[in-house]
């Protein structure tokens, strides 16, 4: 009888933190050392944006429009047996919506038809520094964030670009309080060492049962009400009045992203926003994608942003 067990690294953090660009490092990586990659991927909206950093030939599932830990954990175990049934993995990682709860993620794949076949490495938490150290989020959402610290194996403070040295180093303080067990390392583009991944196991597995110990205490579960707002963009947009437009969404945006067309240049472009910060970039990967744009956020509504989008597309 075979036993082997297929590796899992779950990837947390908040809306924008870096998972993404994380897990395009770890594919590159992983490819590179010859082992096969699985993806599983969750996505709060109905469009798939993220999955363009995924290879064509790497397996990957996606679960979109809704969150692992609240409405489709179930699913989560599905579509992870279905990765094991479909293809001989040596790994998979599984990137979470920003909103997950990561023990939620841990307990989806703990599930009993799973467990033999599976063995949990490590849960990786992305933090975006300057959101961190502005601490400017809702208490709901605060809270969100210290879980996804806490019950982390791996801590990487992304985007350190965005703060001086010195922050860094009190954000790093500031998060070893909050957990002690684990690997903090400040990241710039989620650029990080995985090889560690494969040299400190056993520390890892250690640090995995304390998660595994803290599943079967109750835990509030924080109920976000992140709305989703999808929407096709086919026609050109203004860089500048679409900027404009976005710091006037009504409620709370924390996050856009998907593909649009500029008028100002030819081609299609990722875009992301991300806690306050845009970007525009060429879209160069393989797969092929329509423009459409999604909003991530509290109290966004539906019509205003679809007449905000199809008025700038008119100008
Ligand atoms: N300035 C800066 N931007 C970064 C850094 N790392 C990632 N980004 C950008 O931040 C944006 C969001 O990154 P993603 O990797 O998509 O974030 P995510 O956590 O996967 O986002 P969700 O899946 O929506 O939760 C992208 O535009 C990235 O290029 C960094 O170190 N510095």
């Amino acid at each position: 009888m075979d036993n082997k067990t297929v590796d899992i690294f779950i990837l947390s953090g908040f809306l924008g933190s870096g998972k993404s660009t994380l897990l395009k490092e770890l594919i590159q990586s992983e490819k590179r050392k010859g082992r096969r990659i699985g993806v599983l991927m969750n996505e709060l909206g109905d469009v798939s944006i993220d999955s363009a950093i995924v290879p064509n030939n790497t397996p990957l599932k996606e679960m979109l429009n809704g969150c692992i830990c609240c409405s489709i954990q179930g699913e989560l175990s599905l579509q992870l047996n279905s990765l094991l049934i479909e293809h001989d993995l040596d790994v998979i990682y599984i990137e979470a919506t920003g909103a997950a709860h990561p023990l939620e993620v841990v307990d989806a794949c703990t599930h009993p038809t799973l467990a033999s076949r599976v063995t949990i490495k490590a849960v990786i938490t992305v933090v975006n520094a300057k959101q961190w150290y502005e601490n400017k989020m809702s208490i709901k959402l605060n809270k969100l964030l210290i879980e996804q610290v806490k019950y982390a194996d791996i801590i990487l403070i992304n985007k350190k670009d965005l703060v001086e040295k010195r922050i860094l180093d009190s954000i790093k303080e500031s998060i070893e309080e909050i957990n002690k067990k684990a690997v903090i390392s400040s990241v710039l583009f989620a650029k990080w060492n995985p090889s560690f991944l494969h040299t400190q196991d056993q520390q890892m597995e250690i640090s995995n049962k304390s998660v595994k110990k803290h599943n079967h205490e109750s835990h509030v579960h924080n109920h976000l009400h992140l709305r989703t707002v999808s929407t096709p963009v086919s026609k050109p947009i203004d860089r500048i009045q679409f900027l404009q437009w976005l710091e006037r969404v009504q409620g709370n945006l924390f996050r856009a992203k998907g593909f649009i067309y500029l008028k100002e240049t030819p081609g299609l472009f990722l875009f992301n926003y991300a806690y306050g910060d845009p970007v525009f970039e060429r879209y160069t990967f393989e797969k092929q994608y329509q423009p459409v744009l999604v909003f991530i956020g509290e109290g966004l509504d539906q019509s205003c942003i679809e007449q905000g989008l199809s008025k700038l597309q008119l100008k």
